[in-house]
């Protein structure tokens, strides 16, 4: 649905995006996380088409979107800060959309108005951030895109809008195929929300996972014996991290459950657990083996 092949962008001498290739499939969500000045943002901008890559290619449902309206109707960004026309209220930003987008949908634009009470004739620069936002999201989710590109679109939202935003969103994705790629710092929320994640640094693409894989992929094992074997007992599995705390070993493998689980109950093992990963402490331990510190690549 969305595919960037080898893009690159340059600011002048600054290198913002190298060589990045990213394929976002069809009723997916793709989160993308970076420290600041990562290059999530102009990513983003190049495949809302509001930015031209310098170099490679970025298409739509096979379609280029820079400069190209008919691509443009389907594909919606809502940037980290909210941009209205100047002085105007919600109801002529609804007017506005409508002109512009041919599946604005009024109904619905009616529903989300009434259902996050806002005022659609009060003057939006008079609104605080959140409702800001808020407006943003009722006006995108009213002209029915296919695809959604979101920057950090949950700050400045209270708890409660916050999940009432992320499901509407859900329910799209459900029910019409919506595809998203969104932007955020925030690792934790990503985990619960997102099909895919990618980390991005200094304008590449560092790691890319599906979800689900990554959760099944990754085990945590605490294993007690009455006699501890000899350390070659890892050698049966992938490894990538390890501590021996007396009797107690804990480690974290790659591969899969049913394959770890039989190793294991082979050396008949006292207390044996499979515990949960975090998406975080997934990331410490892939990442940690290629070198980088996942600390200081995501903040929260
Ligand atoms: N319009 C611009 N002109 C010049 N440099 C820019 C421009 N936009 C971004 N940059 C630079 O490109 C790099 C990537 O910025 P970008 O905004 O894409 O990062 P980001 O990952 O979105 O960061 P943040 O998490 O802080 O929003 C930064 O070094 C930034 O200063």
């Amino acid at each position: 649905m969305i595919k960037a092949v080898a893009v690159d962008k340059k600011f002048e001498k600054l290198q913002a995006v190298t060589n990045l290739s990213l394929h976002v499939r069809k009723g997916s969500i793709y989160g993308l996380l970076g420290s600041n000045g990562a290059g999530k943002t102009t990513l983003l901008k190049m495949i809302a088409g509001i930015y031209k890559q310098d170099k490679g290619e970025i298409k739509i449902s096979e379609q280029p979107i820079y400069e190209m309206p008919e691509t443009k109707q389907r594909v919606l960004f809502i940037p980290d800060q909210p941009y209205f026309l100047h002085q105007t209220s919600l109801l002529n930003m609804a007017w506005f959309y409508e002109q512009v987008y041919t599946k604005w949908n009024a109904k619905r634009f009616k529903q989300l108005t009434t259902h996050f009470r806002m005022d659609p004739t009060k003057n939006l620069s008079r609104m605080s951030k959140g409702m800001q936002r808020q407006a943003s999201f009722i006006l995108t989710l009213s002209a029915m895109p296919d695809v959604l590109i979101l920057d950090e679109p949950f700050d400045g939202l209270d708890p409660v809008v916050r999940q009432q935003m992320k499901n509407l969103i859900l329910q799209d994705v459900a029910e019409r195929g919506l595809t998203l790629i969104v932007s955020s710092h925030n690792l934790r929320e990503m985990e619960d929300f997102c099909d895919y994640v990618g980390i991005m640094h200094k304008g590449t693409l560092l790691f890319e996972r599906d979800m689900d894989e990554l959760k099944t992929d990754i085990h945590k094992l605490q294993i007690a014996f009455k006699n501890v074997p000899e350390k070659s007992f890892l050698d049966g599995m992938d490894v990538l991290h390890y501590e021996k705390r007396g009797s107690v070993v804990l480690c974290i493998v790659k591969g899969k459950m049913e394959d770890i689980s039989a190793y294991v109950r082979s050396y008949n093992p006292a207390i044996f657990d499979l515990l949960p990963l975090t998406l975080e402490e997934i990331f410490i331990y892939e990442l940690g083996g290629v070198g980088y510190e996942i600390r200081n690549l995501i903040v929260e």
